[in-house]
């Protein structure tokens, strides 16, 4: 039996969805990792290290595509102490900075988001973004009269995540079906969604469904525009690593009795996509809004990745945020 601690409790939170979205995923595996480090009882500096490289490894293997999470894990565990104490101060002050920075990031995204939104604007949302919420709700704050159309997003239906953020703020909601989404996109000014990751050609990783509603709204001339905080770049993709689509469990589509009544029948259940950066007219980020085409700047310059740093940690299975 597996005695279960605060992490791996995060952990089986991350896996099973109890904690969701790349930012919450993140801030939650670093809150978690602080906590760890603050229980370890031992005095002995490697035999800590060690425990903090089990806790950085159970929490990393927990979900594949958010690079939020290996960029957090990473933040945390970068510090150098020779006692445990200092080792415990630096790793509470590293959990501490990239939980506020993160939440500071989705703030400034809402602020920088919500210019791009106009009074009267219909807005369509995929999934469950907390950074593409921030853009909604600072848009409705400052008085604009929107309306977001929201999908369902099957399986998980994070759609009535959304729906229910939206309609505890007051603003005007619409819920469609995912397959409604280019029927209802001749009615939408401005499609707004979040990133689990974004690679370094441009291209944006999000819950499946998100490449659908970027070339419906390319063939309807409508505006596509994603909201990603910074840690949601991949260094890794800097040295042509794929970020990896996670594959989740079949029963999340058809239900056990269905599945029996079809024994040869052959389930797929990707959890995310890729939409090209061809599509994608803006990337929010909280240093600014930004053309796909800037991802290379951002993780070289603004996350100081070089490639051979790139290549060391594509070897070690980590990404990192500075
Ligand atoms: O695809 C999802 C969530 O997928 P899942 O429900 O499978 O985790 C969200 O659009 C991004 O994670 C961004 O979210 P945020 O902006 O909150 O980081």
């Amino acid at each position: 039996m597996i005695l279960m601690t605060a992490l791996t409790e995060t952990a089986e939170k991350i896996k099973n969805m109890e904690i969701r979205g790349a930012g919450k995923i993140a801030r939650s595996a670093a809150e978690a990792m602080k906590e760890e480090a603050l229980s370890i009882k031992t005095k002995d500096i490697k035999e800590f290290n060690r425990r903090m490289e089990d806790a950085y490894n159970i929490l990393y293997s927990t979900r594949p595509t958010a690079v939020s999470l290996p960029n957090a894990l990473r933040a945390v565990m970068r510090y150098k102490a020779d006692t445990v104490e200092d080792a415990k101060t630096a790793i509470a002050a590293n959990a501490d900075a990239f939980i506020s920075g993160s939440e500071n990031a989705v703030k400034k995204i809402g602020e920088i988001g919500a210019h791009r939104i106009k009074d009267g604007d219909t807005i369509m949302t995929h999934c469950n973004s907390s950074a593409a919420f921030a853009i909604f709700e600072t848009a409705y704050r400052q008085g604009k009269d929107i309306n977001v159309i929201a999908t369902e997003t099957r399986p998980r239906q994070q759609g009535y995540v959304t729906v229910d953020f939206l309609q505890k703020s007051g603003i005007p909601t619409t819920l469609i079906l995912d397959s409604a989404v280019r029927y209802t996109m001749k009615k939408v000014d401005l499609v707004i969604v979040g990133a689990d990751a974004v690679t370094v050609n441009g291209s944006l990783v999000n819950k499946v469904g998100t490449s659908q509603v970027a070339l419906a709204a390319n063939e309807a001339r409508v505006g596509f525009v994603c909201a990603a905080e910074t840690y949601k770049f991949s260094p890794r993709t800097l040295f042509g690593e794929m970020v990896e689509i996670e594959e989740r469990d079949p029963t999340e589509v058809l239900c056990n009795e269905l599945r029996a009544k079809w024994p040869n029948l052959k389930i797929s259940n990707p959890a995310f996509d890729i939409t090209p950066h061809k599509y994608i007219d803006m990337i929010i980020t909280e240093i600014g809004a930004i053309s796909p085409e800037m991802a290379y700047w951002v993780i070289k310059d603004k996350l100081g990745w070089e490639l051979e740093e790139a290549a060391e940690a594509s070897m070690r299975g980590c990404d990192d945020e500075n």
